[in-house]
């Protein structure tokens, strides 16, 4: 398991594209669209780990949800792990809750699942794998 990306919940991309490219000092290498999750995503490579920066693409979006409550700032962890599926059931036999059990196509290729809040601390937790190459 390791840290594969800070999800960061942001107003405007274009906004906050241009302070993290100054703060890292690095452009990101990707933005992407998950009409699933009412999100446009754009990622930089930190080290081992990425930055996730996340606007709402619409008002139902998680993030919309969580702008209005909390404001800008971090919003997920998520860890890389080998097999989602094999976590999966070992973190239900460890009593943490899913909001979906059923991984799904997450942004940069990856299989996702998110545990609730309620059963980690207060943290939304995501999990992801490398989507298998076809
Ligand atoms: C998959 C694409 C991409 C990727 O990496 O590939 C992404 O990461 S997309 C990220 C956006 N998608 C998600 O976050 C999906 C999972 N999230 C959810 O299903 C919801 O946001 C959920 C269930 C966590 C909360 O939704 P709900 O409608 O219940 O919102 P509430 O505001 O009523 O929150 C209930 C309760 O949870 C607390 N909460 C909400 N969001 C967070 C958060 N990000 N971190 C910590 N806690 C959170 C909220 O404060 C409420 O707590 P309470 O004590 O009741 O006030
Ligand atoms: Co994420």
């Amino acid at each position: 398991m390791k840290i594969e990306h800070l999800g960061i919940a942001v107003k405007s991309l274009e906004t906050s594209d241009n302070l993290f490219a100054r703060l890292l000092g690095k452009e990101n290498y990707k933005q992407e669209a998950v009409q699933r999750e009412g999100v446009t995503t754009s990622f930089y490579q930190v080290g081992d780990s990425k930055i996730e920066l996340l606007e709402a693409t619409n008002a139902e979006s998680p993030i919309a949800k969580f702008l209005d409550k909390k404001g800008e700032g971090i919003h997920h962890i998520a860890f890389g792990v080998e097999d989602i599926s094999y976590e999966v059931e070992r973190l239900k036999k460890e009593g943490f809750i899913f909001i979906s059990e059923e991984p799904k196509e997450g942004a940069d290729n990856k299989l996702v699942v998110f545990l609730h809040p309620k059963s980690t601390n207060g943290v939304l937790v995501e999990l992801c794998q490398e989507k298998p190459l076809k």
